[in-house]
């Protein structure tokens, strides 16, 4: 299959790595062309690949069977905005992982213009990795995803397609809404910045999990049952932050949120600690992850104190607004709720 990959991180170099040793074609679109040619990849994964990259979008789109999408939230609608035009109903189109109810805003963009596309939804990616100075440490291999599909895409047709790109780890969950509900980043992500966000401050060399302290541990907890509350209410039942690790980690017993993260790095499996308020885990989960779920629950008064008390400390900490960044949760929303006709 023809696959392209847009977005040239970790994670995006690896989905190119692995396709080619699946015997796809692949071509990566990188807009600041992060991704080097030929590029090491260890841990999980142990190879090296010359990735074929393509300059344009337009090139991208022209080339693929389906588009993987491997790049951050506050880089996408421009992405979404510029693909939607150029897109065939045949192609497809994945989101790995959904953030920001992403799929709803690019399935109105189509359906205002009239056309369709074939949408895949994913709560998480395919793998963890992380780049070090020799090369991407690949953390794990996920051995089940989350997807749903929508647009002119059948489930099964879209279980096929995930299922040739990345093996047979994939779990239909029947809703695109339902995905949007079950990426648990921004809420573990927001409780350890919180938790840490002097050590974020001052540059120290901390373990991403090892900072999940009991405390830290417990405000996940609560983030997590407002979240999974917020879906209950769409009558939704989502996977709980504790069967995502049981999934994402299967070799490690389960207890509490902080045993668990403490087991976890014990066995080096996460990745450093941010070391600079310019993360990804505060600039993308913050307005990209949290917010929406806010926004969401604003529209259906379904009151989530946490996520907004969250996001007021860390608006009210850096000095920054981030409930104004996001230019395409509105139309995403009004897609969900119905709220404005065309
Ligand atoms: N790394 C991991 O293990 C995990 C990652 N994720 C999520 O997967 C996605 C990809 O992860 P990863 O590869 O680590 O991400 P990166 O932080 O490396 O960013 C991926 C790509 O996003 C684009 N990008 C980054 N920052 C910005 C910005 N501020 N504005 C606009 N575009 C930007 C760039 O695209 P381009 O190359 O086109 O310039 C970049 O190469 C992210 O959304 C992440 O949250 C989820 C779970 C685990
Ligand atoms: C570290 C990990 C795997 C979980 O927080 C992650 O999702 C990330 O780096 O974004």
């Amino acid at each position: 299959m023809k696959i392209s990959v847009l977005g040239g991180g970790p994670v995006g170099q690896t989905y190119c790595a692995l396709l080619l040793e699946a015997g796809h074609h692949v071509r990566l679109y990188s807009q600041s062309g992060r991704a080097e040619h030929e590029t090491r990849f260890f841990g999980a994964i142990n190879m090296t690949k010359t990735i074929t990259p393509v300059r344009t979008l337009p090139e991208a789109v022209a080339f693929a069977d389906a588009l993987l999408i491997a790049r951050q939230a506050p880089g996408l609608q421009p992405l979404l905005d510029a693909i939607a035009p150029l897109l065939k109903p045949s192609q497809s189109v994945i989101f790995s992982a959904e953030l920001s109810f992403a799929s709803f805003h690019l399935a109105r963009k189509l359906r205002v213009a009239g056309s369709e596309a074939r949408l895949i939804s994913w709560s998480t990616t395919a793998a963890t990795a992380h780049r070090r100075p020799e090369g991407i440490r690949v953390g794990t291999l996920r051995g089940t995803v989350d997807m749903a599909s929508s647009g002119n895409l059948s489930p099964l047709d879209a279980m096929a397609l995930c299922r040739a790109l990345f093996g047979d780890v994939f779990r239909d969950v029947g809703s695109p809404l339902a995905i949007g509900l079950s990426n648990l980043n921004p809420e573990v992500h927001l409780a350890n910045v919180l938790g840490n966000l002097t050590r974020i401050e001052l540059a120290e060399d901390w373990d991403n999990y090892g900072g999940i302290t009991p405390a830290v541990g417990r405000i996940i907890e609560e983030l997590d049952a407002e979240r999974r509350g917020l879906a209950a209410r769409f009558g939704l039942d989502v996977r709980s932050v504790l069967q995502h690790f049981q999934l994402t980690f299967p070799d490690i017993e389960i207890g509490n949120v902080h045993e668990t993260t403490q087991r976890i790095a014990a066995r080096g499996r996460g990745p450093k600690g941010p070391v600079s308020t310019d993360t990804r885990y505060i600039t993308e989960d913050l307005p990209y992850g949290i917010v929406p779920l806010c926004e969401l629950g604003r529209r259906r008064n379904i009151p989530l104190p946490l996520h907004e008390a969250g996001v007021r400390l860390l608006s009210v900490g850096l000095g920054a607004d981030f409930t104004t960044e996001n230019g395409m949760i509105g139309e995403a929303l009004d897609e969900i709720c119905g709220d404005v006709s065309d």
